[in-house]
């Protein structure tokens, strides 16, 4: 199996500030992957230096074996969507049409048509008057039939509505199964996204807390809800991610998986364990309770 993207030892810093520091990341050729974080936590920087528009402060980035800043023939590979993406002033959708594909050497004419028609987005009015949602959909036209061996979503979602997410979900699960390439994704609609990837990574504060694959999540953590005290008592020699109390009840997501006797004794003082979800994860994850260095460990 080989890596489509290979992230060595990246820092990306601004001025003192650092929105990535000493990043390392493999992705799968032919894999779509869930780039999760909380906001600034690091996700568009990361596209940023797959897609070439951005160089690290240091480390080294590659795409397909190569470097793909100014790199020509790896960046006609690559292309990134983004939810701030601009377009000429006078640009309609026809003018889109018309341009993305001389750039897209893999275009398809028949997935651009689909979406457009699935997303009902209009073709003569001026892209600058279009709805929030309606240039997230031109966006998600662009990535999905652009067919790019690399495509980076970053936030494709923006403003969609559920309709169209949905048909968004099935057109790229159908696509990419036909034409496999390798897909990021970056999103905070977590749960309705989490089926398409086949691995996770989360960031926080520009630094990677945990990358699995997907079936690997609920094993990463648990939840144990009920009585304040009964929870303080068995979290104590845990590594607690993320408390949440209200009167009287707590509950607190937990690092690792849990015991025999730490699952007796929550059934002895009304405690439940449940299984953690990937949302509750990234959650837990992005909370100011979780110290950096009680959770090196969660990389596998
Ligand atoms: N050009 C820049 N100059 C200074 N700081 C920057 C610049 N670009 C990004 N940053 C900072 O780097 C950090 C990471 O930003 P980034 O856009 O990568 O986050 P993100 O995870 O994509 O967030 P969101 O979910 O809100 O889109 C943030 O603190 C941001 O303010």
């Amino acid at each position: 199996m080989t890596n489509a993207i290979e992230i060595q030892s990246v820092t990306r810093a601004y001025g003192g500030s650092k929105a990535l520091c000493d990043v390392s990341l493999s992705v799968r050729e032919g894999s779509i992957l869930g780039l999760l974080g909380r906001n600034g936590a690091g996700k568009t920087t990361l596209m940023s230096l797959v897609a070439g528009q951005d160089r690290p402060s240091s480390g080294r980035v590659e795409v397909f074996g190569e470097r793909p800043y100014e790199h020509e023939s790896t960046l006609a590979k690559v292309i990134l969507v983004r939810d701030n993406q601009r377009y000429p002033d006078r640009y309609d959708l026809r003018d889109v049409l018309r341009i993305a594909p001389v750039y897209a050497p893999n275009w398809s004419t028949e997935v651009a048509a689909e979406l457009i028609e699935g997303m009902r987005i209009p073709s003569k009015t001026p892209i600058k008057k279009f709805s929030r949602g309606q240039l997230s959909a031109v966006a998600i036209v662009l990535g999905l039939a652009s067919r790019a061996p690399v495509t980076l979503l970053d936030e494709p979602y923006l403003g969609l509505d559920v309709t169209a997410r949905r048909f968004f979900h099935d057109v790229l699960l159908r696509d990419y199964t036909a034409h496999p390439r390798t897909i990021v994704l970056s999103t905070h609609l977590i749960e309705e996204s989490e089926a398409l990837f086949d691995r996770v990574v989360i960031l926080d504060r520009g630094r990677i807390r945990l990358d699995v694959a997907s079936e690997e999540v609920p094993g990463q953590a648990f939840v144990l809800s009920g009585p304040s005290e009964a929870v303080d008592r068995l979290a104590s020699s845990h590594t607690v991610l993320a408390p949440h109390t209200v009167p009287g009840l707590k509950s607190a997501t937990i690092l690792g998986t849990p015991d025999a006797s730490l699952r007796s004794e929550a059934g002895r003082n009304g405690v439940q364990v449940a299984s953690v979800s990937l949302q509750e994860l990234v959650a837990a994850f992005g909370s100011d309770a979780v110290k950096p260095s009680l959770t090196e460990g969660a990389r596998a």
